[in-house]
């Protein structure tokens, strides 16, 4: 599979959200990895928050000191700490000290705001960055079978916006709850010192409050996690249409490529609007419930001022402003139930790919063999995609170090599966597979992987140079050895034509290559590092018969020196293996060297005869030779093998 292709298969995954107390949890286990600085922000927000309410404070002073000053049968003024100042002062002196202690607390106040955003940005990035590294590590690591099952929009999306998602529990929900209930606090502990029963009038609808952020909660948590696979949807649609641009185009399907993702747009559009619809039923419910408790104040507060029993400024005054700053924060107990549910979301989606099993790795105590032969034995080996659904079934074959050998089958027969469990891309349901001795599962899964040369049926290049290309596995690949690689895959002469030559950049994919001018940069990829195994799958499919010749001649050279595996379907390139292994249905129907599956009458040679029949067909009449079978493959330029399944019906 292409790294880059996107699975169009639905992601199974997420059918039932899982526990929040289980995700909750550990997203409090991530937020006290960054404890020191959570800390940090919490505590100069949390200063903040008291630095406003002693803003109130000072303006509540303002106004009894004024109060006093034109009613002198108001009560006292009361100075805060106990201080009082002299009897001598002017009106304008008190006023004037009051004042100047309010800027000083709003200078004081923008100086700490400012620290805490630069310190809480910090945090933000250093969780993004973490994170994303962790879980693209992880997605380095996970199986291919782990892909098959994943749309690749939906991982893409995971780690580029579901981590923020996550990040934002630590700074929307973790620290904004810490500081919500430091702030709540302070006024409540302000509120009760100024008038227990006043607070306790005016607190009285809280309960409903509470329980109005419940319920939001638990409603939209499911939309959310609706709304993140209708987002991978979105992505998969434009993923597909990007990647498949030539498809689309050649077929003039434009116009409902649009429409389907206007139509996966749409969708988006009209779920978030139920989320909004949900939220914008709670906010103002949340707001009434507040300006009730405003009521409650107006009446009993100012009954109590009229009374002399709660100032006016220092009084009345600041509670309502503490009354205010209370709804305030119980305001944000409405985002912070938002993100609460989006951070859930995400990080069930997140967190699924974390611990995601690792179900090809390294044993404990791997072996890394130094000296690699390349001899490969297949033991009884089955293997299944699909449980009950065997594509290899109980396959014995050996490959000795040295040879050249070649794969062939009809399409579908598993001959890229087999190439796959060689790798150990994918572990044998059944059976074993052994190189030089060791069994595969044994040994140390980077050093087994970096014995082995591959070059894929898909050729992938990275929208990169040539030369940073072909050293793709060997970055410290000098210029020599990257234009000897070039040279042996055939790649030199195309490559010398471009303007930039070997610092020519490909672009993304190998868009602006021809698929054998791919083909060969991933042959000679795969040649520079001189592996003790190369395995080619279907490496020559794209190339023009002189090319193959060229590349076969490489491949002579190496026969001896390393074990070389090809997939093939062209007799041309099988004829000159060692061995040949001929799969059927997922069994290993026939082995021999070219002229003793010939002789078998069997699958290859029915192949053989119908690509001999084809190659006749191009040739002209009068250079027909006697014997075609022996002129096809004697002048190394067969056909493009047709299928198996084609030549039955022959
Ligand atoms: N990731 C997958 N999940 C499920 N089934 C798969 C997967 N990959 C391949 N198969 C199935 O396994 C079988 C063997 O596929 P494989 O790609 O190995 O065949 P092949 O011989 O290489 O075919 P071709 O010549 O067309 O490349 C096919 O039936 C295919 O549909």
């Amino acid at each position: 599979m292409s790294p880059a292709a996107v699975d169009s298969r639905p992601n199974t995954a997420h059918e039932a959200p899982a526990p929040a107390r289980h995700l909750v949890l550990r997203l409090l286990g991530l937020a006290w990895r960054y404890r020191k600085k959570c800390l940090a922000v919490v505590f100069l927000n949390g200063f903040v928050a008291i630095l406003g309410l002693v803003g109130f404070q000072l303006t509540g002073l303002g106004i009894d000191v004024l109060r006093k000053a034109v009613d002198p049968a108001a009560p006292a003024v009361r100075w805060p700490l106990g201080y009082a100042p002299p009897e001598s002062w002017s009106l304008v002196a008190e006023l004037s000290t009051v004042a100047v202690m309010m800027a000083l607390m709003a200078v004081l106040s923008l100086a700490i705001k400012y620290w805490a955003a630069i310190v809480s940005a910090q945090l933000s990035q250093q969780i993004v960055i973490q994170l994303r590294t962790e879980v693209y590590d992880k997605l380095q690591r996970l199986s291919f079978r782990y892909f098959d099952d994943h749309d690749s929009s939906s991982l893409i999306n995971r780690v580029a916006g579901d981590v923020q998602a996550i990040r934002q529990f630590v700074d929307g929900v973790v620290i904004k709850c810490l500081v919500v209930v430091i702030t709540l606090a302070v006024c409540i502990v302000y509120m009760l010192r100024l008038n227990v029963g006043l607070t306790i009038a005016c607190l009285a609808t809280t309960p409903l409050l509470w329980w109005g952020a419940i319920w939001f909660a638990r409603v939209s948590r499911e939309q959310y996690l609706q709304a993140s696979k209708l987002g991978d949807e979105m992505v998969r649609v434009l993923s597909e249409n990007v990647q498949g641009i030539q498809v689309v185009k050649g077929f003039a399907a434009e116009k409902g490529q649009i429409e389907r993702f206007a139509e996966a747009n749409r969708q988006i559009v009209e779920h978030k609007f139920g989320i909004f619809w949900s939220l914008s039923l709670y906010q103002p419910i949340m707001g009434i419930l507040t300006q009730i408790n405003m009521l409650v104040l107006i009446g009993y507060g100012s009954y109590l001022t009229i009374r002399g029993e709660l100032p006016l400024g220092t009084g009345l005054f600041v509670f309502a402003n503490l009354l205010h700053e209370f709804a305030n924060q119980v305001g944000h107990v409405t985002n912070i139930a938002n993100s609460i549910q989006s951070s859930l979301t995400a990080s069930e989606r997140v967190f699924e790919i974390l611990d995601a099993p690792l179900e090809v790795d390294s044993p404990a105590s791997p072996q890394q063999p130094v000296q690699v032969r390349g001899e490969y034995v297949l033991e009884q080996v089955s293997f299944e995609y699909v449980p009950g659904k065997p594509v290899l079934k109980e396959i014995n074959l050996r490959i000795g170090a040295g040879q050249m050998v070649g794969i062939t089958g009809e399409t579908g027969a598993g001959k890229t599966t087999l190439l796959a469990l060689l790798t150990r891309f994918h572990d044998p349901t059944s059976g074993r597979i052994l190189l030089d001795g060791v069994d595969l599962k044994a040994w140390d899964l980077p050093h087994l992987r970096r014995q082995i040369g591959m070059v894929f049926q898909e050729s992938f290049l990275f929208s990169n140079t040539v030369s940073n290309n072909i050293a793709f596995g060997k970055p410290t690949a000098t210029l020599d050895e990257i234009e000897f690689a070039a040279r042996q895959a055939a790649a030199e002469e195309f490559i010398s034509a471009m303007p930039g030559q070997y610092q020519n950049v490909v672009g993304e994919y190998g868009t602006n290559l021809s698929g054998g001018q791919k083909q060969r940069i991933s042959l000679a990829r795969a040649l520079i590092l001189r592996p003790p195994v190369l395995i080619l799958d279907d490496a020559t499919a794209a190339v023009d018969s002189e090319t193959e010749h060229a590349i076969q001649q490489t491949l002579d050279r190496l026969r001896g020196e390393r074990t070389v595996i090809l997939v093939s379907s062209r007799v041309s390139t099988l004829r000159h293996a060692d061995q040949i292994f001929v799969l059927n249905a997922g069994l290993l129907a026939e082995t021999g060297n070219h002229q003793q599956l010939m002789q078998m009458h069997g699958h290859y040679f029915q192949m053989a005869q119908l690509q001999a029949w084809e190659q006749t067909l191009t040739e002209p009449e009068d250079s027909l030779p006697e014997d075609r079978e022996a002129s096809a493959w004697s002048n190394g330029q067969g056909a493009t093998f047709p299928q198996m399944k084609g030549i039955r019906n022959v």
